[in-house]
């Protein structure tokens, strides 16, 4: 019986959580996308459902409208709790979507809570005192700040949340979580019972043990919000259920269209290591993308000709440098540019042979996975905390090994070492 609905802003974010709740031994499916009735009727035995959604960025009435889609979808398979997934960075802007959506998902609900929890401290992301840091920094003070998307110039989620949504924000301290369960749970019901109008409550957590008495605390939530932690936070309800995962034989791709610190790192780190790999140009993608996307798929095809079981990377940014954030009006954003053609670059691989995928980036794999017309995951080992391997099937019935790797998760060594689990 699936009792768990996750709704997932990204893909990634889709998979991370899918591998926090498969971790805690529930058995999980990721789909691609709002599931139609057939995708349903193939969804059995599990007990939790993510739909993957590319709604982060979309304009905030089409991320409210497909969100709540998803919970219909998520309602009609029995669900009884539901979590809306967002970045453990909050990504986001003043528009939104994280607040629009969590108020929309609170009406459809008819419920007068949403606990804010986007603590995940196995990836480095803690909450304390209603600031959100990434490692021993300050979000504002991380490299999320740069992001080309989403800047984050601030860290209070209050003051990030606040313009989101209409409702009010409160905080709840780490001494009250820690004084256990019973506690933050009275204290949740105190101040949800304060207004009439639905709150969102941002409660501190700074270990996995927080996380689990949060997690006992609103274990009659039907709505929680956060990044994939919570999920870990959840009583372990036997041994991690991933799923059987049959290696498939093709070659090896990594697509990283991500800007983000972390990945720029593993890009130095595998060239270094002497994997084959081409920087996107995107001057070359701006005046003649098809001609760009030729060279690049003629450059990997070598590549595997002469060595068919190495990886060839193809990366949008290799330094800070790169980043183009400014266009002229009557130009496609650079973003856009490189999501086209690492798609691209995903189908003709594929076609090619490719059948062992790692996609950088949130955004980017939402593109990628979608001109592979990829329809749904079942997750696999871990890779990396946040980051599991996946087996994929497209609509066709073409299967592939997919780990989608959000921009800022993994150790360095994952374009090289994160095969391992297929070998
Ligand atoms: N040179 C560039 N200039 C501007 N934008 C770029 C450039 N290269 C890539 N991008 C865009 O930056 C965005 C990166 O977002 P994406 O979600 O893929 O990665 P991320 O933010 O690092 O990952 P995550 O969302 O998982 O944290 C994509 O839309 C990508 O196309
Ligand atoms: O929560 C995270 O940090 C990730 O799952 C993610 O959403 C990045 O895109």
């Amino acid at each position: 019986m699936v009792t768990w609905g996750g709704i997932a802003d990204d893909f990634t974010g889709a998979t991370d959580l899918a591998g926090n709740w498969v971790a805690r031994g529930l058995r999980t499916v990721v789909t691609l996308g709002v599931p139609d009735a057939a995708d349903l009727a193939g969804i059995t035995d599990a007990d939790a459902v993510v739909i993957a959604l590319k709604s982060r960025t979309a304009p905030v009435r089409e991320a409210v409208r497909e969100s709540l889609d998803a919970l219909a979808a998520l309602r009609a398979l029995g669900c009884t709790r539901y979590y809306q997934k967002y970045c453990s960075t909050f990504d986001s802007t003043p528009a939104g979507n994280i607040g629009p959506v969590t108020d929309a998902l609170l009406a459809a609900l008819d419920t007068d809570r949403a606990v804010v929890v986007p603590a995940f401290p196995d990836a480095g992301r803690t909450v304390y005192q209603g600031h959100l840091f990434v490692g021993d920094r300050l979000l504002s003070d991380s490299s999320m700040r740069h992001h080309p998307l989403t800047p984050m110039t601030r860290s209070d989620l209050p003051g990030l949340l606040g313009p989101q949504t209409s409702h009010g924000v409160a905080v709840v301290p780490l001494p009250v979580v820690r004084a256990g369960a019973a506690a933050l749970g009275a204290e949740l019901d105190r101040i949800a019972a304060e207004t009439d109008t639905p709150v969102l409550l941002v409660v501190d957590a700074v270990e996995n043990a927080d996380l689990a008495v949060i997690a006992r605390a609103t274990a009659h939530h039907p709505l929680v919000t956060g990044g994939s932690g919570l999920a870990l936070g959840l009583p372990a309800t036997g041994e991690p259920a991933h799923a059987a995962m049959p290696v498939e034989d093709g070659h090896r791709v990594i697509l990283a269209g991500s800007a983000s610190t972390a990945t720029r790192a593993q890009i130095a780190h595998a060239r270094a290591a002497g994997v084959p790999a081409r920087k996107l140009d995107l001057a070359a993608l701006r005046a003649d993308p098809d001609a760009e996307v030729d060279a690049i798929v003629a450059e990997v095809t070598a590549a595997w000709a002469a060595a068919p079981r190495t990886p060839f990377l193809v990366y949008a940014v290799g330094s800070q440098d790169d980043i183009q954030r400014e266009t002229a009006p009557d130009q496609t954003p650079a973003g856009e540019l490189v999501e086209a053609a690492l798609a691209d670059c995903a189908r003709r691989l594929a076609d090619a042979g490719a059948r062992q995928f790692i996609v950088a980036g949130g955004e980017t794999s939402g593109s990628v996975v979608r001109a592979l017309d990829v329809r749904r995951l079942e997750i696999g080992p871990a890779l990396a905390p946040g980051v599991s391997w996946a087996r994929a099937t497209t609509a066709d019935g073409l299967p592939f090994n997919l780990a989608l790797k959000s921009g800022n998760f993994g150790a360095t060594d994952i374009f090289t070492d994160g095969w391992q689990a297929l070998d």
